[in-house]
């Protein structure tokens, strides 16, 4: 399968460490045997704090997203590191190169293209780029809830919902750097035009990729309705 799969800074770099690098490259390895991967790496933490020190400076939303997709390179750069030779070891700054890349038959590994939308975007792109036959999106939470579920002990986890359902959801969050918290609308709209099989779950532990992958139940399924 030709699988992209994006995994939330807020995953791999919560601490300034190597743990979760280390744990992702150990599963993406043995799955490039069989499978086609195309990995896109999100901010997290550091691009956040990086983002706030441009707004101070009183650039503007597109240096501030600029300087955001540095910081997702700098994280693809450490994915690359971990995964040694089973990844091609340049991170593509555009589709056309994720795709030219992958032609070398090993894992690719980007950030971010350009400003105005998160990497969820971009993956949700790649994933119309290159034609995938599975979108996962590994993030911080369990999947997408009712409600924001760090700020509501209730919040329920949805199991299936359809794109539309959630661009609804989705309308009228902020879209300045460094604030899509969770999915945004350009990566909704793809997933919706191209019909991209989507599951979003928990990153925490790399083996939901696998779990994901499989077929098996878990997070939210996103319907291209
Ligand atoms: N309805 C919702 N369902 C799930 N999570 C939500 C919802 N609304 C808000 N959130 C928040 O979205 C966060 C996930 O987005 P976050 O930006 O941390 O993820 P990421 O894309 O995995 O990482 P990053 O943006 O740092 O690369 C969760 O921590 C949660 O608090
Ligand atoms: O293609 C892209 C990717 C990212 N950005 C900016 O960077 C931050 C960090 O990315 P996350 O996916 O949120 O971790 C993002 O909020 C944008 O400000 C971008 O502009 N274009």
């Amino acid at each position: 399968m030709r699988i992209v799969a994006a995994i939330g800074g807020s995953i791999l770099i919560q601490e300034f460490d190597s743990k979760k690098f280390k744990e992702y490259a150990e599963i993406l390895k043995p799955l490039s045997e069989e499978h086609e991967l195309f990995i896109v790496v999100g901010g997290g933490k550091p691009a956040r704090e990086y983002i706030k020190v441009v707004r101070d400076l009183e650039c503007g939303e597109a240096k501030c997203d600029d300087i955001g997709i540095e910081v997702t390179r700098i994280n693809a750069k450490l994915l690359l590191s971990a995964l040694e030779n089973k990844a091609y070891q340049k991170v593509p700054h555009n589709f056309q190169e994720a795709l030219e890349y992958s032609s070398s038959g090993k894992i690719v590994v980007m950030g971010g293209t350009e400003p105005a939308h998160s990497t969820d975007a971009v993956a949700a792109i790649l994933a119309e780029y290159v034609k995938a036959d599975l979108l996962v999106n590994l993030t911080s939470v369990d999947g997408m809830y009712n409600k924001d579920p760090n700020k509501f002990s209730d919040a329920e986890l949805i199991n299936e919902i359809t794109a539309s359902d959630m661009m609804e959801f989705i309308k009228g969050k902020d879209v300045k750097a460094g604030t899509y918290e969770f999915f945004d609308m350009t990566a909704i709209q793809m997933i919706k035009r191209s019909s991209l099989e989507t599951v979003i779950c928990n990153g925490d532990n790399p083996k939901n990729l696998i779990k994901a992958i499989n077929g098996e139940k878990i997070g939210t399924k996103v319907i291209s309705e």
